[in-house]
């Protein structure tokens, strides 16, 4: 059998009411492992992660292959993807502010997660906050666990977000741009419990990104998107290598610290690449 954890095969999302499809026949397979998507703004890539976990409401998911472990995810049920979400599979998004609820406690939010997925007391459910609490860093978390979101910091509340999406062990975890509000060493730190959890638990894991350092650094292959397609598909490590002109568009495209001063580069778009492969 397969050790992929997902298989992806011409997936296609509408909006509803658009008049063209936001991702457009997209492929991929993901094993345990760490695989970035990157492309510009627009390109499709938040809407293929929040795909897999079925958030898209209004919009029109269809695929010849939606497949995560056993499950094919085209044809579970509202219930019975309540029961993968956050459990099996879940998504950390780029700002907790979205993500908190602002009128409860941090600790007891995290908590939930747990309590909603396993059969357990609420004090079992506040040990195991406090101790992921702990496991991404957090210094004191009895004091975070009861403030509210307002109280702690936005690299704080990214770190009790990602506690919170991974309470229950899930197999598979979709970042999307996890690290682009945090300071230069909480994201160090965020990497590090990501990069742990594919290598100590073999999770897969799926970075969002526009940053192609830290997916050329942190992950071990790269879809490139554009225009709701993929258009390449690279070892992290030979990304400089990219044989694609967008590709190679994007990597000139990042400016350079220290280098000779130069006008930031425009990205070449051509119609050609917009073409349904045959
Ligand atoms: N809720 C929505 N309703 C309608 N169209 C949407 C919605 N969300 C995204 N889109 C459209 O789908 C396309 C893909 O957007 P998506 O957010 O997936 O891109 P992205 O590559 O993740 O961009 P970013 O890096 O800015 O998040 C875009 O054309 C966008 O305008």
């Amino acid at each position: 059998m397969s050790q992929d954890i997902l298989q992806v095969e011409n997936l296609r999302i509408r909006y509803g009411g658009a008049a063209t499809d936001a991702v457009r026949g997209v492929s991929f397979t993901l094993g345990r492992e760490r695989l970035g998507i990157v492309g510009e703004s627009g390109s499709g890539k938040s809407t293929v992660g929040r795909a897999l976990l079925r958030l898209l409401p209004g919009a029109t998911i269809t695929a010849d292959t939606l497949r995560f472990a056993e499950l094919d995810l085209t044809a579970l049920s509202e219930k019975e993807l309540l029961k993968v979400r956050g459990r099996r599979m879940s998504m950390i998004l780029q700002d907790p502010k979205f993500s908190l609820n602002p009128i409860r406690r941090v600790g007891d939010q995290v908590a939930e997660t747990y309590l909603r997925h396993f059969n357990c007391t609420k004090a079992e459910a506040r040990e195991k906050a406090l101790a992921m609490l702990s496991a991404v860093k957090i210094r004191d978390p009895e004091r975070v666990y009861d403030q509210y979101p307002h109280e702690i910091s936005g690299g704080m509340g990214q770190r009790v977000m990602i506690a919170m999406m991974l309470l229950a062990d899930p197999e598979l975890v979709i970042a999307d741009e996890p690290t682009s509000a945090l300071d230069v060493t909480v994201r160090l730190q965020v990497l590090n419990i990501l990069d742990g959890l594919v290598r100590d638990r073999g999770i897969g894991l799926i970075m969002i990104s526009h940053d192609l350092n830290l997916v050329r650094n942190f992950c071990d292959r790269v879809l490139i998107m554009y225009a709701g397609r993929i258009v390449e598909t690279l070892a992290a490590r030979d990304l400089d290598k990219a044989q694609h002109p967008y590709t190679r568009g994007l990597l000139a495209a990042q400016p350079r610290i220290g280098g000779p001063r130069a006008p930031l580069r425009v990205l070449d778009r051509r119609p050609e690449w917009l073409e349904e492969k045959a």
